[in-house]
């Protein structure tokens, strides 16, 4: 998957991507980081086409219905409770499969008859990506997906992403909680001022920076265009 030589500008004339140029790697877990308002949402609403995604500059993408979007809002209905909520979408998605109240995952379990409306934002954001998990796409988009969650539910929420990375499916997240994300299994794409500025690995953009922590890594990378 790649995005060539786009360029696009706001209402108000400002140029958020300029001759922008991206590779996404399948058998990675892509990380797009970058400063507030480099455009990382916006360019992931492109690749799952809630912009119209040109075709001549994202090239390789596959049709929208091969894709799940974890957006930052929250999509569910507040007067379903969680359990009635994971019935709910596997049903839609036609699974076939038999679904209770002990096929939740840790963490959700006592929580299975609250209702979604009634969780805290970070519960409501693992029940997101629990189901998103569950839905079977070829590209899974995730929007902070860390974010409002406890380092041990973020781990988490992390472990899943990975773990669709390992199984075949292609990720694309944005991230302002890299810290952790040290291994060779992730690509990351630091995006600013209407480029994307650097791609590797986590060990390649440190030595990029020439530094051993990630954070100095990013903030050395941000006052380089910033
Ligand atoms: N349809 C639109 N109309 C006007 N401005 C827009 C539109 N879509 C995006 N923007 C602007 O584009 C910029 C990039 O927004 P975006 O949400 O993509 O940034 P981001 O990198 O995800 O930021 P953050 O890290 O803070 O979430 C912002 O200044 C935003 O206001």
């Amino acid at each position: 998957m790649e995005i060539t030589h786009f360029s696009c500008q706001l209402p108000d004339g400002r140029q958020l991507y300029d001759d922008l140029n991206a590779n996404f790697a399948d058998d990675k877990v892509n990380v797009l980081l970058g400063p507030n308002g480099a455009g990382k949402t916006t360019l992931l609403d492109f690749i799952s086409t809630v912009n119209p995604r040109p075709a001549e500059n994202f090239v390789g993408f596959p049709d929208f219905k091969q894709i799940a979007y974890q957006l930052q809002g929250v999509p569910f209905m507040a007067e379903a409770t969680v359990f009635q909520t994971f019935k709910m979408v596997m049903a839609i998605e036609n699974t076939n499969q038999q679904f209770s109240i002990a096929d939740l995952p840790d963490g959700l379990t006592k929580v299975a008859n609250t209702k979604f409306g009634k969780l805290s934002g970070g519960q409501k954001r693992l029940v997101i990506i629990d189901i998103i998990s569950r839905l079977n796409r070829e590209l899974y988009l995730f929007d902070e997906p860390e974010s409002g969650l406890d380092p041990k539910m973020a781990n988490r929420a992390i472990g899943k992403i990975h773990e669709l990375n390992q199984q075949g499916k292609k990720v694309i997240m944005t991230s302002h909680q890299f810290q952790n994300i040290t291994s060779d299994d992730y690509n990351l794409l630091f995006l600013e001022n209407g480029k994307i500025r650097f791609t590797g690995t986590p060990a390649e953009f440190l030595e990029d920076q020439r530094t051993d922590n990630l954070v100095d890594a990013y903030i050395k990378q941000d006052g380089m265009t910033g």
